[in-house]
């Protein structure tokens, strides 16, 4: 249980147009009770208190009385606050997918993709159809932004992020900076990582660029070797692809093997090829939390029911 509660908590602060003015005492009354409250709080409840960093990490100890109180609990947001200050916190890709899980649904994350080198063309696919579709119950949204191979867009991006209430992951061959920046002001919640495509300084600088903009990674491997670098991430989400990106050949055993190699509280997502609720099923007695799915719920977004069952 206690795996399935947040490991930290998204603080407003940052984003306010301004910084908020220091705490002040009521006028008219003889005692501080702020003075008071740095005499009787500890000191690290007053710090997480008013802190301003964006992600605030909540102690493992505040984490397991949660689970032993029956938490997690449907996350509320202050929407009224979020219109208020013109801004929204973004929605946690991870914390999505273990609150399906706590709610006992399978965590599907739906991918809009439009062409693959693997053959796959959507056609004259209706998108906003698609995407109210998979709305109704998946977890997340991937939306491939590569223009070439996958006939992909930022346009498509805005698009998506902007008309359905789900985390949203760009995915793309990331390798720049700007490309970070890019999926974040386009309403990106969150963004593909993929070990393979990076050397190590450079997999750690677009990392912690991505998460201190607040979006979460996903950081994707594909064999052993990969799953080594990404472990130094110490990520809160790993994503094994059963497509060998170079030969586009797929190996489900090999994706098997690796998601059992992944150690307890990272949230582990298997990619590629699930087809079925069946191809579900193994890929979750193997120690998947959530499933990626392109081809087989675009051409045929009924699937979703089963998967979300399976
Ligand atoms: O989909 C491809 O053919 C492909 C080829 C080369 C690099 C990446 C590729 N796909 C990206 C993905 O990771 C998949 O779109 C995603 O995992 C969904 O896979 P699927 O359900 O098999 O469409």
């Amino acid at each position: 249980m206690v795996d399935l509660i947040p490991e930290s908590w998204y603080n407003v602060v940052p984003d306010l147009p301004e910084p908020l003015p220091p705490p002040m005492d009521p006028p008219g009354r003889d005692s501080s009770s702020i003075g008071l409250l740095n005499e009787i709080m500890p000191r690290a409840v007053l710090e997480h208190q008013f802190t301003v960093e964006r992600w605030v990490r909540i102690p493992d100890e505040v984490r397991g009385a949660y689970a032993n109180f029956g938490r997690p609990t449907p996350l509320l947001r202050a929407k009224k606050l979020e219109e208020r200050i013109g801004t929204r916190p973004p929605r946690g890709f991870a914390d999505a997918i273990r609150a399906a899980r706590s709610r006992g649904v399978n965590p599907v994350i739906a991918e809009l993709k439009l062409a693959s080198p693997s053959g796959f063309r959507a056609g004259d696919v209706d998108v906003e159809r698609y995407l109210r579709t998979v709305a109704r119950g998946a977890a997340a949204l991937s939306v491939i932004t590569e223009p070439v191979a996958f006939g992909g867009s930022y346009d498509l991006l805005r698009m998506a992020s902007s008309s359905v209430d789900l985390p949203v992951l760009m995915k793309d061959f990331v390798v720049t900076s700007g490309q970070v920046r890019s999926a974040h002001s386009l309403g990106a919640d969150a963004v593909l990582l993929i070990v393979r495509l990076l050397r190590d300084a450079e997999l750690e600088l677009l990392y912690s660029e991505a998460t201190s903009m607040g979006m979460d990674v996903l950081v994707e491997v594909h064999d052993e070797h990969d799953l080594e670098r990404a472990l130094r991430l110490r990520p809160r989400v790993i994503g094994v692809n059963s497509r060998d990106l170079l030969t586009l050949r797929m190996d489900g055993e090999l994706q098997r093997r690796i998601l059992g190699m992944i150690p307890g509280g990272i949230v582990r997502v298997a990619e590629s090829g699930i087809r079925s609720a069946d191809d579900l099923r193994r890929l979750r007695d193997s120690g998947a939390d959530a499933f990626l799915v392109g081809t087989s719920l675009m051409e045929n977004p009924g699937l979703l029911e089963e998967l979300l069952d399976a």
